[in-house]
């Protein structure tokens, strides 16, 4: 089977603390700027992730366990440290809200910059541009300018392109959440559909009951370490009954 994505050895270091006093950086400099000034610390370690292609992955974990950090890597718009990640075909997705979106620019014309963000030509936009719209029920504010959208119609038109741009591999963070019930509800339909054309999903969410019912392959993180990777089920098992390792002893 071809394979989507393939992480390799992934670390990803960020800085804890920015500001030194001047104290700090006297010290340092007297001593010869030894060591490293910024106190930095490991969001990921080490990963290994193959997904191949029409898998349906969830991503999950503890709050700050490293999910949106792994999927802006593989979205490509974070660069690792070390390690390396591949995909293959255009990879689309939510992965925050208002990202690759111009605020004093107008709906109509976002939708334009975000799909030839995402990869779409001009002509692509332009024969999907009503479809675009009709997802997102954006209707009259599609020629208002977007720093006066509320975060769920950004949610809206940002989904909207992302799914219109034909992925093969589509990236869904937390995201969802803003959106109300029934864009909720018409967004977990649209994942299913890509899902059932074959296309590859990684989606990180913390609702454990919609990334059962859309996902088939679960992958734990925790303090930026895969610890599990295997059937969705025994990974939301695994989260809600024994997370931690000092719960499982
Ligand atoms: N740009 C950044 N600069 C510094 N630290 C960052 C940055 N992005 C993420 N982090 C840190 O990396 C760690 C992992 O964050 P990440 O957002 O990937 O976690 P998460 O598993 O998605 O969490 P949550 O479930 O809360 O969304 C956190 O401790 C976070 O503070």
């Amino acid at each position: 089977m071809a394979i989507a994505i393939e992480v390799q050895n992934l670390s990803k270091q960020f800085v804890l603390r920015h500001t030194r006093s001047i104290k700090e950086a006297f010290v340092w400099l007297v001593k010869g700027r030894k060591g490293d000034l910024s106190e930095k610390f490991h969001a990921l370690k080490g990963i290994d992730l193959v997904v191949n292609q029409g898998e349906t992955v969830a991503l999950l974990g503890l709050n700050g366990s490293g999910k949106s950090t792994l999927l802006k890597h593989i979205s490509g718009v974070m660069l690792p440290d070390t390690g390396s990640v591949r995909t293959k075909g255009r990879v689309a997705g939510l992965i925050e809200v208002g990202a690759g979106f111009h605020p004093d620019l107008s709906g109509r014309d976002n939708v334009y910059l975000n799909g030839a963000i995402l990869g779409m030509t001009e002509e692509e936009i332009n024969d999907r541009f009503d479809s675009i719209v009709e997802f997102s029920e954006i209707g009259q504010f599609i020629d208002t300018e977007v720093k006066f959208y509320s975060s769920g119609m950004y949610l809206r038109l940002a989904f909207s392109v992302a799914v219109h741009t034909d992925p093969e591999v589509f990236l869904v963070d937390e995201i969802l959440a803003v959106g109300d019930e029934p864009f909720q509800k018409k967004c977990i339909a649209k994942i299913k559909d890509l899902a059932e054309a074959g296309k590859t999903l990684m989606v990180v969410s913390h609702d454990l009951d919609l990334v059962s019912k859309v996902c088939k392959r679960g992958v734990v993180l925790e303090h930026g370490q895969v610890v599990l990777d295997g059937q969705v089920e025994a990974a939301v098992k695994w989260l809600r009954n024994d997370h931690g390792p000092s719960s499982d002893g």
